[in-house]
């Protein structure tokens, strides 16, 4: 799936009724039906209070056909107009006409704080009041009624998107946004959907096919592409029958310093189960017993340095190699790390600790081999491309990086996001859960074990995301949040690439 902008948006709208021969009322319909059938399925006629608060533009018109939609079909509805402004769209006026057609009550015109209705806790809040037309940030009696909405503890029901929210631009005030408990946006997940400072407002969300012209949506470039389970299964490659280890490839991980072992044997593990055929961790001395204790299965190769890395030197040639996880950042370990970024060839990813000593030694960068993959979480990436304004300039900012120096960043978080060029791909697996020691060690060995495989590092770093997340999320159904270790996550990894091809029927047994 793939996300488009505002822009986009209203140009496919103009496209789709010139092609289908149709009017813009009949797509508003076609648009509110499905809102009303997806209530309609919940709600199963019960009598619960539905309050409907409609914009002036064509979200309040969509809101108006949800609300005759629902009075026809018996439900205990009250409609609103928020009277912002007296430019009511042409299809807002054609929807108000109908409503009175069902109903003997108009909506009630809302002016100002006075009008503002009883709801209680048990009723249903339909915000229709702005969708993507929003062009100012909401003021007065209008921001008083959205933050009026929040306190009630009502069920909210967000239609396309909460209103106060842009679709793709940053936020002007966080307490002038309507927070949707869901959102049932129309044809694309909206970019706001996905970021740090916006994602709270619309938690859910369902995306209603409403018959856009597709032709037109797959000629443009999208913002960003949506990674879930139907991408995933795409990048799968199936190992073959007659193969040996060597076919799978052979992980090199760089990691670890005295009391910071972990990190090594985490990222070791993660190559393993995501299919490496061969791993060797290249440790401090005090690593070796550790290592080779706690993971039979590896090689372990160590440094001459006792607690730190001071060489990074193997005489055997990796097809991937993860490095910085746990290194921490001495002046050894940093000469060190020059040296073998002027040398590497092969797929790199680097993460923790040598993302920092970049950040520190900025003159490093331009060693770093192209297509290298960088796992920063946000506050590695701060340092790394310096502060930023708003999540969209940070993506900006991120996307100047990758260009200038042709790599990969993967900016860890909620939604992780892998920045590309010009290219964003969102991951959408994983939980709360994760945000714990060790889950970005286990990324690294993840990226890795999939570059051994000849995955190519784009590949790697999009379907690592995924199926990390999908572990995360497998292995949260038995432990909870906040149970969930590192170890949980790489263990899960084996089921992880089950579920990629469980049937949903399959599936739905099994809930
Ligand atoms: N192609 C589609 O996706 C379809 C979308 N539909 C729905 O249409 C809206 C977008 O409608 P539009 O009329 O362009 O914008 P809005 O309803 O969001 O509101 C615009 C309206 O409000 C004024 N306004 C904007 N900001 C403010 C503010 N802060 N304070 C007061 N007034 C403001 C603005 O000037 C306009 O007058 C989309 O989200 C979908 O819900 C179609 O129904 C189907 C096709
Ligand atoms: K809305």
């Amino acid at each position: 799936m793939k996300i488009f902008s505002a822009e986009q948006l209203y140009e496919a709208d103009k496209i789709t009724l010139e092609k289908q021969q149709i009017t813009s009322a009949e797509l508003m319909e076609r648009a509110g039906e499905q809102v009303f059938q997806w209530l309609h399925q919940r709600l199963n006629a019960a009598q619960v209070p539905i309050h409907i608060f409609c914009g002036i533009g064509n979200n309040g018109g969509d809101g108006l056909v949800v609300g005759r939609l629902l009075i026809q079909h018996g439900y205990n509805v009250h409609t609103y107009v928020v009277n912002c402004s007296d430019k009511r769209s042409k299809n807002f006026l054609i929807n108000y006409d109908k409503i009175k057609n069902v109903s003997k009550k108009w909506p009630a015109l809302m002016k100002s704080e006075a009008d503002f209705p009883q709801i209680n806790s048990e009723d249903i809040i339909v915000d229709a009041i702005f969708g993507i037309g929003l062009n100012r940030c909401p003021d007065g009696w209008v921001k008083k009624l959205i933050q009026y909405l929040n306190e009630s503890n009502a069920y909210k029901l967000a239609i396309d998107i909460p209103s106060g929210l842009y679709a793709n631009m940053p936020l002007d005030n966080a307490e002038a946004v309507l927070k949707a408990n869901f959102t049932v946006t129309f044809q694309t997940p909206k970019m706001a959907f996905f970021l740090p400072e916006t994602a709270k407002f619309a938690p859910n969300f369902d995306v209603i096919d409403i018959g856009l012209d597709e032709s037109y949506l797959n000629s443009e470039e999208p913002l960003a592409q949506i990674i879930s389970k139907p991408q995933a299964q795409k990048f799968y490659k199936p190992r073959e029958k007659f193969t040996h280890k060597n076919t799978y490839g052979h992980v090199a991980i760089v990691a670890g310093s005295y009391g910071k072992m972990g990190a090594a044997v985490l990222s070791s593990t993660a190559a393993f189960r995501v299919g490496a055929g061969l791993v060797t961790a290249y440790v401090p001395k005090c690593g070796y017993q550790i290592l080779q204790n706690s993971l039979p299965e590896a090689m372990v190769v160590s440094d001459k340095n006792e607690t730190i890395l001071s060489e990074i030197k193997f005489d055997f040639e990796p097809n991937s190699i993860a490095i910085g996880m746990g290194i921490g950042k001495d002046e050894i370990t940093v000469s060190a790390l020059k040296h073998f970024l002027s040398e590497v060839k092969v797929p790199l990813i680097i993460d923790a600790d040598s993302l920092n000593i970049l950040s520190e030694n900025k003159k490093l960068l331009k060693h770093i081999p192209k297509n290298a993959v960088l796992t920063p979480h946000p506050g590695e990436l701060k340092r790394l491309i310096g502060p930023w304004k708003n999540d969209y300039d940070k993506l900006e900012k991120t996307k100047k990086f990758s260009n200038k120096h042709k790599v990969i960043v993967l900016i860890k978080g909620s939604y992780s996001i892998t920045v590309y060029g010009d290219k964003l791909y969102v991951n959408t697996s994983g939980n709360p859960g994760m945000a714990t020691a060790g889950s970005g060690d286990a990324l690294s060995g993840v990226i890795a074990g999939l570059l051994s495989q000849n995955y190519d590092p784009l590949l790697a770093t999009v379907f690592g995301v995924y199926l990390h997340g999908l572990a995360g999320d497998i292995a949260a159904q038995d432990l909870g949040y906040e149970a969930l270790m590192a170890g949980d996550i790489i263990d899960a990894i084996s089921q992880a690439y089950l579920e990629l091809f469980t049937k949903p029927e399959e599936e739905e047994k099994g809930q």
